[in-house]
């Protein structure tokens, strides 16, 4: 879904403890700020990217170093540049075999049984392009099935919901003072009308609620029992291969229930979206969501982000345990949290991105120089991601804040001080122009990330 904008925190703010992550994610998403008191390079190219939406992402990078990270010099010459028609560079591609050197360890020591010092894949500026899955489940903290439908059932869903696409709709919000839309559609689908009223009425998505939520289409529900006994099938695989045989902490024991469904459609090269974390609130902690990419081919980033201390320098990162009891990543160059992976999406793929995801690593699909054309869907790209709702998470029992509305659940990712803690916070700290009220608090859960709740449950 669309999430691209955030702000850095306000000077004002009473609760030290936010002071490294807020974020404005419109729906589904949380992008994250910098902790030095300006916005992350991140969220600069998300702000850019919005105002110049034909402009290479590549291209706005370069421009913002060039004018030493100002946001406006930047947009005044990128203003200029698209007067002038100037064209973009291509970005420079490099090959997995020109990186990889021995086994990397990527989920941030978590399955990495060997204490041998492993190089990282990607470098800072580089992007590792992927297409075999073995390198996509050994590199990332996904895994891929190519071909995953029957040709024909694939093909039945996309035109089925390439129809639905026609009606979908950009979210557009308001980023200080301008009006920014998601650079792609989407809606949203359950599997009732009971759960359609729900949505509408009690979930809260950054203070704002759903709009477009439909029921589950008949195409949509004939593959969901395929993805769920798929991806319950990665999900064990993962656990044996990469986890040493046994789920993480938090990780839910329970078997993967999808019950809803965003899907995004992505209509020519430059609909994108831009770099976040899927937003846990409603999801619980490591949290698996299986992705089915239809029609073009685009390429999926995933980049891990590492914590940073203080001083913002981690080399001296020691390799010990965080609060939450796994071990914080061991390799840590502070080029390497820069290096991109490139997966590639191609049609009837499902992508299942893993129980580390969401807590250590950011995606995105960005911007193409080109695509080649799909011969049902033209140039457009359908992408289903199927998430399990928990009920344990829905928000009548959630936290609410003073402003009386739920709360959102986030993670620390970059201090290295609370490295992988979860909290409840305000969700109006991530809705620019909304003061936010103070709202923050630890949150806790079981081995098997169900929530305790203090005073009990509610
Ligand atoms: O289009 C995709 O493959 C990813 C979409 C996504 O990240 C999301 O919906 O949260
Ligand atoms: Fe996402």
């Amino acid at each position: 879904m669309d999430a691209f904008i955030t702000r850095k925190k306000r000077k004002s703010s009473p609760s030290p403890k936010l002071e490294e992550t807020l974020e404005i994610p419109p729906r589904s998403e949380t992008f994250e700020t910098g902790n030095d008191g300006e916005e992350s390079t991140d969220i600069k190219l998300a702000m850019l990217s919005s105002l110049h939406p034909n402009i290479d992402q590549q291209m706005i990078f370069e421009v913002l170093l060039a004018h030493e990270g100002s946001v406006e010099a930047t947009t005044e010459s990128l203003s200029q540049t698209t007067k002038k028609k100037t064209g973009v560079g291509a970005p420079s591609q490099t090959s997995l075999r020109s990186f990889a050197i021995g086994k990397p360890s990527i989920i941030g020591g978590l399955s990495s049984p060997s204490k041998k010092k492993t190089k990282l894949l990607a470098r800072r500026g580089a992007t590792l392009h992927l297409y075999d899955p073995q390198d996509v489940s050994e590199h990332t903290p996904c895994t891929i099935i190519h071909n995953f439908l029957p040709p024909e059932d694939a093909n039945r869903l996309l035109v089925e919901l390439l129809e639905e696409s026609k009606t979908y709709e950009k979210i557009t919000f308001k980023l200080f003072d301008n009006v920014v839309s998601s650079p792609h559609t989407s809606s949203f689908y359950v599997r009732s009308y009971d759960e359609l009223d729900q949505q509408k009425y009690e979930y809260v998505y950054n203070g704002a609620r759903l709009t477009d939520v439909r029921k589950i289409t008949p195409q949509l529900d004939n593959v969901k029992t395929r993805v769920e006994e798929a991806v319950n099938r990665e999900i064990q695989e993962r656990i044996s291969t990469c986890y040493g045989g046994k789920k993480l902490k938090y990780q839910s024991p329970k078997p993967w229930r999808p019950n809803a469904a965003f899907v995004n459609c992505y209509q020519g090269p430059q609909e994108s979206v831009g770099w976040h974390s899927d937003q846990l609130t409603y999801l619980g902690p490591r949290a698996v969501i299986g992705s089915l990419s239809l029609g073009v081919t685009r390429e999926f980033r995933v980049r891990r982000v590492l914590p940073k201390d203080n001083n913002t320098n981690n080399s001296n990162l020691p390799s010990k345990v965080s609060n939450n009891n796994n071990p914080l990543p061991e390799d840590t160059n502070p080029d390497a949290s820069e290096g991109q992976i490139a997966i590639h999406l191609p049609h009837n793929s499902l992508l299942v991105m893993h129980a580390e995801m969401q807590e250590e690593w950011k995606h995105s699909v960005l911007p193409a120089h080109a695509i080649d054309p799909h011969p049902v869907s033209g140039n457009r790209r359908i992408n289903i991601t199927y998430r399990d709702y928990r009920e344990a998470f829905h928000p009548r029992y959630t936290p609410k804040c003073g402003c009386g509305v739920a709360t959102v659940l986030r993670v620390v990712q970059k201090k290295r001080e609370n490295w992988g803690r979860y909290f409840w916070m305000c969700h109006a700290g991530n809705v620019p122009g909304k003061e936010s009220c103070t709202f923050f608090q630890w949150a806790e859960f079981t081995d098997d990330g169900d929530p305790i709740w203090k005073g009990g449950q509610k």
